[in-house]
């Protein structure tokens, strides 16, 4: 046997080598917990380290205007990341059209929240107990990470939800990259241009002082608007060349910024998404906004969940559709196919 021959028996051609195809499909896992109404799918591992790598840009100062601090990242998450985030997020939450009753001035009016939420995280004065034995507390005191005495679940209007994995690492990147902490995160879908949120200031005592609040955007651009609450006058007039009049902000958030909104903000100025008009309306597709929130006591989870998720029904993204439908249990729907064929046996038959 010639050299050639006998090298070429023990070394394969390098043109001809095939590398071993260890593309193992990963394997679809989700976040489990009893409070869900669904178990809620886990992004991919690819995606998750992208996330790792953010923000994509710096974050911009505004504080040009009186007792406004901002900090603007445009974006944070990268275009196509984004978009995949949108369309995951969309697909795979729970989601709620909540109503509730305002009482002013002796007078009751129902109000429809404009736009669809879902909310998860717990108040510092509690944890998830990272324990998932079904027979352990689910909630732990914070101060002790002992379950509450006598088993008794501090939290009985509504039941606090893990945020789940999909949110978490955003929330992680969101943590490194402002220097503040965050344990709740609340998320709305504008469906159109029709969808919206009216002007308000997330300043609730239960956020304690100058709360930090890190807000989110993916899917269609909207504008969010800024202007300084109304200001008592006090002490002596100035001549109007010497009063700095804070000027209203319009900024056109898109796909993946990230708004800091912090320091004297909340308690200084109010923001909305308002409705858009015309042929934009329709055409504009949804928007997702995600914010994370750092929740001091145990009233600000009841808050939360109460003007998040409600007791109302559960809404799920349907791909057909392209609509978010009212989502059933196995057994609803089990019950919803049996009344419909009863209805049907009803029927007079026509022939
Ligand atoms: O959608 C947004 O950008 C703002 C949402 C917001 O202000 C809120 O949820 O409190
Ligand atoms: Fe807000």
């Amino acid at each position: 046997m010639s050299k050639r021959t006998i090298d070429s028996f023990f070394s394969r051609d390098p043109k001809k080598k095939r590398v071993a195809t260890d593309i193992v499909e990963e394997q679809t896992s989700y976040s489990h917990h009893h409070t869900y109404p669904f178990p809620i799918r886990n992004l991919p591992r690819s995606t998750l380290n992208e996330l790792k790598s953010l923000p994509f840009s710096p974050g911009r100062q505004i504080n040009n205007q009186p007792d406004l601090d901002l900090l603007y990242f445009k974006p944070y998450i990268p275009p196509p990341l984004a978009k995949q985030l949108f369309n995951f997020l969309r697909s795979e939450l729970p989601f709620y059209r909540v109503e509730y009753i305002i009482k002013r001035g002796g007078t009751e009016t129902n109000i429809k929240t404009p736009r669809f939420t879902t909310v998860f995280g717990i108040d510092e004065t509690s944890l998830f107990n990272p324990d998932h034995d079904d027979n352990a507390a689910t909630i732990l005191e914070a101060k002790t990470h002992q379950p509450y005495p006598n088993n008794i679940n501090p939290y009985d209007r509504y039941n606090p939800r893990p945020i789940p994995q999909c949110l978490d690492q955003l929330r992680k990147s969101t943590e490194s990259a402002t220097g503040y902490k965050f344990n709740f995160c609340l998320v709305n879908y504008y469906a159109s241009g029709a969808d919206s949120i009216s002007f308000h200031s997330d300043d609730e005592r239960f956020l304690g002082p100058e709360p930090a609040i890190a807000s989110f955007s993916l899917g269609a651009s909207r504008d969010f608007l800024m202007k300084h609450k109304p200001t008592a006058p006090s002490g002596p007039p100035h001549p109007p060349q010497q009063q700095k009049q804070p000027q209203s902000l319009k900024l056109p958030l898109t796909s993946g910024d990230m708004i800091l909104m912090r320091g004297k903000t909340q308690a200084n100025w109010l923001h909305s998404i308002p409705k858009r008009t015309g042929k934009q309306q329709q055409h504009d597709g949804g928007r997702i906004n995600i914010t994370f929130r750092r929740a001091m006591v145990k009233g600000g989870t009841d808050n939360y969940y109460n003007y998040n998720v409600g007791k109302g029904p559960v809404f799920k993204w349907d791909e057909v559709a392209k609509e978010m439908k009212e989502w059933k249990t196995p057994k609803q729907q089990e019950n919803h196919i049996q009344s419909q064929e009863q209805k049907d046996e009803r029927k007079p038959v026509t022939t």
